[in-house]
């Protein structure tokens, strides 16, 4: 009776939708049993008992067979009871929640297969890349899931998935599948056959493999893409229609493998990241959840010994989570099949893992293993939190000893910070190379803040930043904000040792407190992180790394050379210390020092001084002409030498140094104030630059720079620099940089406006609507043909999303939210369907914009708009209504000018 009782609620569960349906309640099932009801709901709670059986604690209650459940919804749930069907369905996650690491490493992938499954009015296109067994067919059933779940599609629309290389040896046979084909259409087609594309209507089709698919395929497949329209195989006259969305998958680079004319036609692109480069927490839950799995289907508890542990979670296993996965079923498939079983719990031993894997374990270098400690481990011990992240403790643990050292007079301060600086390095290492790199948009958002704040309170106090640096804070801070509870605990453990260590640093080092002051509290009002005073600590040995000498990390060198025997040295100490900045060096001569020991002393100087662009000489006296023959360091340097040097003078210059403009234009600004003459003398040669500029950042200024360096067919005889775009507002052809180099042009998502230097703005560039510009631009670097495969590559190589998320301060993600609700409103009241590579580059350009309108920066009309305001009213109205909703969120209105230039682009599309 039990028996029948329990395999009847199994097949019922396995025919219906686990939903509140009567065949789930006791009282049905005892009927069909012919048993009554308090029996069958005696056995039934058994069965929950048991662990076999689910149950939702509703009026009526609800009983799901667990295995069904499981096996149904492909997923594991951690308790069987329920108190609501709410609590249930959250438990049974439906869609992506399924996918292990959607909240972390696989995060934007998901939010990415989002937008493409919900873009109106039938998705964009999107392209899975990654390594096999990476997920992709699975997260492609999983947007299937999803697309159901949002009421995108019907439960009966299909997701059809096509694997492309089963057909590498006939492609007319995957043309004929897809398309369908009439009879006749070939020998053997004796009646119409509806292709896939058809059935798929309303659903998706997923074409794995896609670089297999043959050019002839590809073709009809672009018309459809386009136009959402094909014909089927032998009836070349009537046009079908499907409106069935189109995910593909690839494990090859979509660059190498894939048309261009085809990859152009894919806005979305979702780079899958292989197991190994995923956070090894996440391995450890798909360990948990495969083993979970299988301890489910054969309804026994499974134990694994701490050695086959081991080698599954420190080895690289060939194919990613697929590979751990047959790894994982044929270890437990062999361990069953030999009956090693305990007191019902299924032991797994090191043996029991596949061959191909314990043959890789010699050439694999597995370390951590105790043969003595082969201790066996319950499955679900994997599952338990993991310890916090205690190394950074340690730093800091090693740092108040030193300190409290330094207290007992144990060591100087210089040791102290000396030693300091040591434990802060170590787990900075630990971070960079031993901690797994999780690329996620959390910390690109967190990347991206960090740039700018650091931008621009770097600028402030003119320090050097490099990227790396930037790269280090941005993980550290990361990092932070996912062990601050542990801090804080230690750190009140220890609350008056580190405020006595503060006030002291405080004291001997007010500066760069001041600024690591500075760096938290935007830090905390950006990111809303509260740092604590350790870290507060560590920023401010950070900051003291940076504020090194300028001399010595820049290009320029500055000297002043006085009589006197402290002259020039009392102004250079005056001048560095109004500045906070060691700009200038001194040489002091004794008043009747003969011409040529004062070149020998200048000489003695530059000798020792590593190489260097420009000499900027600030003496008292003397002839200039002269001065300049004597100096013998003057190959491949500028040098730039005035006279009548006072403190005023100098500051003047130093300050203009460290706002990074031309010593020249400085030198003539002295000059003219001052009573003081001047000679610059121009003896480097200056190679030919491009330079890319972002008002957010130096960061999203690089996302160009790579753009157009991965674009480029061949080498070019120049450089492409990232630079800052406030300091070029600031300092216009008065900046230095170009006094270095011949700039040719400048591309960025805003126009610096610098007098004579030509720019192209990013989107102008993706939108590649005007290759004239872009080949006269290019004029000195490459020829007309290359500019054509430069300009297709950008094309190809540009991610709207790796673009957009540099592009703003504002929440990148939000932006194109919001730009795309601003299209899709366009393309409704237009009546008008953009092409798809022509959205992506309105994306971009209204990504642009609204980063243009925030910062007051919008385009200027070069003709009068009242021709146009008074023909295209109805357009005008239909852009501001579009609009409305960045309005509303940015505070801003779309002028005409932009308008216009919309216009202008959807004309041309
Ligand atoms: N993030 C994940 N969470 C849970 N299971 C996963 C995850 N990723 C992959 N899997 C499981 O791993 C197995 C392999 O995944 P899948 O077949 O989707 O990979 P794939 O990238 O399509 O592989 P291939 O390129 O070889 O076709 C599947 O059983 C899938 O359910």
């Amino acid at each position: 009776m039990k028996e029948q009782l329990y395999q009847l609620l199994k097949e019922v569960c396995e025919r219906f939708e686990f939903a509140q349906r009567e065949e789930f309640t006791a009282s049905w099932l005892a009927e069909q049993c012919a048993m009554s009801r308090n029996a069958a709901s005696q056995y039934l709670n058994e069965g929950v008992e048991k662990g076999e059986i689910i149950k939702v604690n509703t009026r009526p209650v609800y009983f799901f067979d667990a295995a069904a459940v499981f096996a149904k919804c492909d997923a594991q749930l951690d308790k069987l009871v329920y108190a609501s069907f709410k609590e249930f369905n959250d438990a049974m996650m439906i869609d992506f929640e399924r996918l292990i690491g959607y909240k972390d490493s696989l995060r934007h992938v998901v939010e990415q297969c989002k937008a493409a499954i919900t873009y109106p009015p039938n998705g964009l296109p999107i392209l899975l890349n990654g390594p096999t067994g990476t997920g992709k067919s699975m997260i492609a059933s999983l947007m299937a899931d999803y697309a159901v779940c949002v009421g995108l599609m019907k439960k009966s629309d299909k997701f059809i998935a096509v694997n492309c290389s089963e057909y590498a040896n006939n492609p007319e046979l995957l043309t004929a599948n897809l398309f369908g084909y009439k009879k006749g259409a070939y020998t053997g087609a004796e009646k119409d056959n509806q292709g896939l594309i058809q059935l798929a209507d309303g659903g998706i089709l997923f074409l794995d493999e896609v670089h297999c698919l043959k050019a002839e395929c590809q073709e009809k497949l672009f018309q459809f893409m386009d136009r959402g329209v094909y014909h089927m195989v032998g009836d070349n006259e009537n046009w079908y229609h499907s409106s069935c969305r189109l995910v593909f998958a690839t494990t090859e680079s979509p660059e190498d493998v894939l048309l261009k004319t085809l990859l152009r036609r894919i806005p979305i692109i979702v780079k899958i990241p292989s197991l190994d480069e995923r956070p090894i927490n996440e391995k450890k839950a798909l360990v948990y959840s495969i083993f979970k799995k299988e301890s489910t289907k054969i309804n026994c508890e499974i134990a694994i010994s701490s050695l086959t542990y081991q080698v599954l979670m420190n080895n690289s296993i060939p194919g990613n989570v697929g590979g751990i996965k047959n790894c994982i079923q044929a270890a437990c498939a062999n361990a069953f099949l030999n009956h090693r079983m305990n007191k019902n719990v299924l032991e797994i031993h090191l043996y029991d893992l596949p061959d191909t894997i314990l043959n890789l374990l010699p050439t694999i270098n597995v370390r951590l293993i105790d043969q003595k400690d082969d201790t066996m481990i319950f499955i679900s011990r994997l599952n338990e939190a993991k310890p916090s992240d205690s190394k950074l403790i340690d730093a800091f643990a090693k740092i108040l000893d030193e300190y409290q050292k330094y207290m007992k007079n144990g060591c100087s301060f210089q040791e102290l910070i000396s030693s300091s600086l040591d434990a802060i390095n170590k787990y900075n290492d630990y971070l960079m190379f031993e901690k797994r790199l999780i690329s996620n948009p959390n910390y690109d958002f967190t990347r991206k803040i960090v740039d700018k704040i650091f931008s621009i309170i770097m600028n402030r106090y003119s320090l050097k930043v490099s990227n790396n640096d930037i790269l280090l804070i941005s993980r550290y801070v990361y990092e932070y904000s996912q062990v601050k509870d542990d801090i804080r605990t230690w750190i009140k453990e220890h609350a008056p040792l580190i405020a006595s260590l503060r006030e002291l640093v405080q004291q001997k080092m007010p500066r760069e407190s001041a600024i690591a002051d500075e760096i938290s509290e935007n830090i905390k009002l950006n990111l809303d992180i509260e740092f604590d005073e350790m870290t507060q600590f560590r920023l401010v040995l950070m900051v003291r790394g940076f504020a090194d000498p300028m001399k010595e990390s820049e290009n320029t060198v500055g000297v002043i050379l006085c009589h006197g025997y402290s002259t020039a040295s009392s102004i250079a100490e005056a001048v560095n210390k109004f500045l906070g900045q060691y700009i200038f060096d001194a040489i002091d001569m004794q008043l009747d020092v003969s011409f040529d020991k004062i070149t020998n002393q200048l000489n003695d100087y530059l000798k020792k001084k590593q190489a260097f662009e420009e000499l900027v000489l600030l003496v008292d006296m003397g002839s200039l002409e002269e001065i300049y023959k004597g100096i013998k360091h003057n190959t491949g340097c500028n040098i730039g030498i005035i006279n009548n040097v006072n403190t005023k003078l100098a500051l003047e210059i130093g300050s203009g140094i460290m706002q990074g403009k031309s010593i020249e234009s400085l030198l003539e600004k002295a000059s003219q104030e001052n009573i003081s003459s001047y000679n610059y003398i121009n003896n480097r040669e200056r190679n030919k630059v491009i330079l890319s500029v972002c008002a957010t950042g130096v960061g999203a200024a690089e996302k160009i720079s790579d753009l157009l360096a991965t674009s480029l067919p061949v080498p070019i005889d120049g450089e492409i620099i990232s630079y800052d775009y406030q300091t070029l507002v600031e300092n216009g052809l008065n900046d230095r940089i170009f006094d270095r180099y011949n700039v040719e042009f400048i591309i960025g998502t805003m126009n610096p406006k610098v007098e004579g230097i030509p720019f192209i703005g990013l989107e102008e560039l993706v939108m590649n609507d005007d290759l004239n510009r872009l080949r006269e631009l290019m004029r000195n670097f490459l020829t007309e043909a290359q500019v054509q495969i430069f300009a297709q590559n950008i094309i190809k190589n540009f991610s709207l999303d790796n673009i957009v998320n540099h592009l703003t301060i504002l929440n990148a993600q939000k932006v194109l939210e919001d730009v795309q609700e601003v299209v899709r409103q366009l393309e409704r009241m237009l009546q008008y369907s953009l092409p798809a590579a022509e959205k992506v580059g309105l994306y971009v350009h209204l990504a642009c914009l609204i980063e243009r309108l925030i910062t007051k920066n919008e385009v200027q009309l070069l003709e009068s708009p009242d021709e146009f305001i008074a023909n295209h009213k109805e357009f005008i109205e239909i852009v501001k209504e579009s609009f409305s909703v960045v309005n509303e969120r940015y505070s801003v209105e779309i002028p005409v000018a932009e308008i216009i230039y919309i216009y202008n682009y959807i004309q041309n599309s």
